[in-house]
């Protein structure tokens, strides 16, 4: 069996993460593992920890390292059969300690992305609040303005996305993954990429994949051969 691929991706909001895991996912096979997606599927089921999340979702704050590593490390555990992409985790310094304890990773992806650039994605993101899908008027509109393409639900804007909010999500989203990355710097496993353009950055994000995993795979392969 060829060796499992672990990789993780990170970046400020807006910076891209969703809409590039699911480009990974769809060209590589990697499972697309969003802490966001499976926090929304825990307040919807109502488990304990959904409920728990829920009040700090609300208040647009960061859930606590333990009720996320409590939820998200047996999910990773249960994956052993899948090579997978993880969006969303680990935000900060106590995640990423307890992860690399879990499991080893292979490549993490941190997109750097001008300010400019995520004021005006953010200022044009609408979201379905039930199922967290993302559209962009200018990048991928729904097919009709203000309604969700699945469900018909209204979309809507977060307070939170606005070009004045965002300053301050930056600078709080940098003080927190500034030793996350430094963490992924010292192992020799951070891969960072800047533009504005996704586009761009996708040719390089594709071949950086194409090595690792290829040779990941051969290695694996050569392994079980001797
Ligand atoms: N790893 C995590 N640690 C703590 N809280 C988290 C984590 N991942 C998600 N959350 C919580 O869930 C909420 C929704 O997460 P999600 O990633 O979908 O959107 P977001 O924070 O608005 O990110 P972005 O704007 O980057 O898309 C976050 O605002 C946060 O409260
Ligand atoms: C990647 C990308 C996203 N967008 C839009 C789609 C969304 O409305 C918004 C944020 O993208 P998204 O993938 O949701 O980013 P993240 O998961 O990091 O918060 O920006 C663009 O307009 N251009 C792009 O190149």
């Amino acid at each position: 069996m060829s060796k499992l691929f672990r990789a993780v991706i990170m970046g400020p909001p807006g910076s891209g993460k969703g809409t590039i895991s699911e480009r990974i996912a769809q060209s590589f096979g990697l499972q697309h593992l969003s802490s966001g997606d499976f926090l929304r599927e825990n307040i919807a089921a109502n488990t304990e920890a959904g409920v728990l999340a829920k009040t700090y979702i609300e208040k647009r704050l960061l859930v606590p390292d333990h009720v996320m590593t409590r939820l998200l490390l047996p999910r990773l555990e249960e994956m052993t059969r899948h090579s997978w992409i993880l969006d969303g985790f680990p935000r900060t310094l106590a995640q990423a300690e307890a992860l690399s304890r879990a499991c080893e990773l292979d490549v993490v992806i941190s997109l750097n992305i001008p300010l400019e650039t995520l004021k005006e994605r953010l200022r044009h993101r609408w979201i379905h609040p039930a199922s967290g899908r993302v559209y962009n008027l200018c990048f991928n509109p729904p097919r009709m303005q203000g309604v969700d393409d699945i469900s018909g639900e209204p979309l809507i804007q977060h307070e939170d996305d606005r070009p004045e909010a965002l300053v301050a999500r930056l600078r709080h989203y940098k003080d927190v993954a500034k030793p996350v990355i430094d963490l992924y710097k010292a192992k020799n496993i951070l891969h960072t990429f800047s533009d504005t353009d996704t586009d761009r950055i996708w040719p390089h994000i594709s071949s950086l994949l194409n090595t690792k995993i290829r040779t990941d795979q051969s290695s694996a392969q050569r392994a079980s051969t001797n």
